[in-house]
């Protein structure tokens, strides 16, 4: 048997929730194209859909996203702990370990019946936004602010971030990032949280390893990545010689590349109509035009190779500019991807539920001797 080097063109279940034509660098939810749903769509819809298969009605939305509402609220024994946690952890590392201590708490983490998982799963995609915003005001040294029910995931997740209420526009800006972060079939934590979970473990110790696998730099962490790499090159005059130096030493270009798209990922095309508009109105000019010429430059050498802007390449633009610093960048990516993720373990219990266990060409020795201690050279 072929050894299939990272899983590359591996199909181990059948999905219903999301479809990629990297070749045409096209991307669905539940046949959706993901443009439509950016512009149109509420993150509370788009999660609708990823946990039922269908666009709600609108007696179904409202009721939805005010279950979603209700559950924002963290446990006291969370907040308290927080205050344990230090101030200087990665925000990835704070999430992951708010996770597993919500599970922890949950006198009934165990539960994993279809109805379990689906209101566990609700709490934790109402959840992930307030960890995420009182970490950052713990960070800033204020005290974390309550959520608010009568305000969008998006909106509600802005204020307790930053401590006022958005404009609309910075709150469609917000829904439209999360939508498009929401899902994006057997990606590497996606992949991680059904591998924990075909084991039958709870949803917190599969979404906890999800978190983990997403803060990678060749994941989810790629977001901060590119900021990082933004940060060095400094000044848009430095940006051509600076992609031309890191590609002779054969580096890559953070925020590029895919295993899946071997054009441009949708997703970055919307990304950066949306950097474009807040790089022109409010002055991160200076970010998104290193970010056009790194594109430009390294694409001369990396298009014709299938190497495009990924969906990390241009977040981080819009993200600064919704008040966030970069190490927040890839908890922003998680607080709209824990609903693909709950989706795809909804999905997964559903259609398939087999243990996940891959297999690897031995190429070791066989039958060699015991060599007792006393005798090894
Ligand atoms: C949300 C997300 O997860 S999107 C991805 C976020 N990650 C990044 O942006 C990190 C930068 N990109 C990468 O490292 C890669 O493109 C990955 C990990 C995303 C996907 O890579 P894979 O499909 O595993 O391809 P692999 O790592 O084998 O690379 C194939 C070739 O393309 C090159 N390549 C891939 N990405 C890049 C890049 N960003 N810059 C330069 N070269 C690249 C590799 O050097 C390799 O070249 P070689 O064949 O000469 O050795
Ligand atoms: O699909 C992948 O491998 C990575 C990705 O773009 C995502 O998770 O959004």
């Amino acid at each position: 048997m072929e050894v299939a080097r990272g899983l590359e063109g591996v199909l181990f279940t059948e999905s219903r929730m999301c479809f990629i034509d990297g070749e045409a660098g096209k991307l669905y939810y539940y046949g959706i194209p993901i443009q439509e749903l950016a512009e149109k769509s509420t993150f509370e819809e788009t999660t609708f859909l990823l946990l039922h298969g269908r666009l709600p009605t609108k007696a179904e939305l409202e009721a939805f996203g005010k279950d979603l509402a209700r559950r924002r609220a963290l446990p006291k024994e969370l907040l308290e702990a927080f205050r344990r946690y230090p101030t200087s952890a990665h925000p990835m590392s704070f999430l992951r370990t708010a996770v597993s201590e919500l599970g922890m708490l949950d006198p009934t983490e165990g539960d994993i019946s279809k109805e379990a998982l689906y209101q566990k799963g609700l709490d934790l995609i109402a959840k992930f936004a307030t960890i995420v915003a009182a970490n950052k005001r713990l960070k800033e040294g204020k005290e974390p602010l309550a959520p608010r029910e009568d305000l969008s995931h998006a909106a509600n997740f802005l204020y307790m971030a930053n401590g006022v209420e958005p404009s609309p526009e910075q709150a469609r800006l917000m829904d439209a990032a999360l939508i498009l972060h929401a899902e994006h079939g057997f990606n590497a934590s996606t992949f991680t949280a059904i591998a924990a979970f075909s084991t039958e473990t709870d949803l917190y110790s599969a979404i906890t390893a999800a978190v983990a696998s997403l803060k990678g730099p060749r994941h989810g962490g790629a977001n901060e990545a590119v900021m990082r790499m933004i940060q060095e090159i400094g000044s848009p005059e430095r940006a051509r010689e600076w992609v031309r130096e890191k590609l002779a030493k054969k580096e890559r270009i953070m925020g590029m590349g895919h295993r899946i798209y071997k054009a441009f990922d949708p997703r970055a095309g919307v990304l950066e109509k949306l950097a474009r508009i807040v790089a022109e109105k409010h002055g991160h000019s200076k970010e998104y035009q290193i970010l056009k010429i790194v594109e430009e430059e390294a694409g001369k050498v990396l298009n014709p190779r299938g190497i495009y802007p990924n969906v990390d390449f241009y977040s981080g633009v819009v993200y600064s500019d919704l008040g966030f610093s970069l190490e927040f960048f890839t908890p922003i990516f998680a607080v709209a991807r824990i609903s693909g993720w709950v989706g795809h373990i909804l999905e997964y219990k559903e259609l398939d539920n087999r243990l996940l266990r891959p297999d690897a060409k031995y190429i070791g020795e066989l039958d060699k001797p015991y060599v007792p201690l006393e005798a090894r050279g």
